[in-house]
């Protein structure tokens, strides 16, 4: 792929993590959800932001689509300003100008969802990402799509432990991971992502053979999202 030096910023951060003996861990900040409703409860997200890079995470992940998930390229903008690490860009991308509008408000790696793209769209904006100097994330939930993902060239894998298509209506479990984990091919690096909060869960996609966990919730929910984040990055250590 055509990505120049320095520009595999957000798979580099994850794997120092680990190669410090860190759990790889995105840590997500999203304006509100639509099952879980406010998830900012009155917080500055600078300060969110920060607090998270202090407490260990690998890199962040801001939620920029605006209808269910109250996110918006300002909040990408700033978050990705404000902080040394890597952001990923969360929203339902479908046309090519808007992989430069997030690469301009400071994405480094941009999510693509199977579920939601053609196969000839996903390729297109895949092959815009890396024009655009951005790695890309591309989730899946089940093993038809897994399937049509493996077909790229890809960066990260993404295996959404819940259904998008339900707006996180739906429970979710790590077990959806780890089943389809079985059908990675060794090399291609994943991410699982998503009703994540126990240091154990996490732990056990890395031992699957994941390369890192992206959690929002539960961080967002916690009485002291420091600690939440702490408690995650350290699930490595006995
Ligand atoms: O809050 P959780 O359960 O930790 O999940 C985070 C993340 O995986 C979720 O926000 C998400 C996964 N895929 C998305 C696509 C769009 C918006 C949001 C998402």
């Amino acid at each position: 792929m055509n990505r120049g030096a320095g520009e595999r910023r957000f798979t580099a951060a994850l794997q120092a993590a680990y190669d410090a003996g860190r759990l790889p861990l995105i840590s997500e900040i999203k304006v509100r959800s639509p099952k879980e409703g406010d998830l900012l409860a009155g917080r500055d997200p600078v300060v969110l932001a920060r607090t998270m890079v202090a407490s260990g995470a690998a890199c962040l992940s801001v939620v920029t689509e605006g209808p269910n998930f109250g996110g918006g390229l300002e909040l990408l903008q700033t978050v990705s300003s404000a902080v040394p690490l890597p952001v990923l860009c969360k929203d339902f991308v479908t046309e090519p100008k808007q992989v430069w509008e997030r690469r301009d408000a400071g994405a480094a790696c941009l999510l693509l969802m199977v579920s939601q793209l053609d196969w000839s769209q996903l390729k297109a904006l895949h092959a815009e990402a890396h024009r655009a100097g951005l790695e890309t994330l591309v989730e899946v939930h089940d093993e038809d799509e897994l399937r049509l993902a493996l077909t790229l060239d890809l960066d990260l894998l993404g295996i959404n432990n819940r259904d998008i298509r339900q707006l996180e209506r739906d429970e979710g479990t790590v077990a959806n991971t780890l089943r389809l984990l079985d059908s990675v091919p060794p090399g291609v690096q994943t991410i699982s992502e998503s009703a994540i909060s126990e240091p154990l869960e996490a732990r056990q996609v890395i031992e699957a053979g994941g390369s890192g966990v992206l959690v929002g919730t539960a961080i967002l929910k916690a009485t002291d999202p420091a600690a939440a984040v702490r408690r995650l990055v350290q699930a490595l250590e006995d």
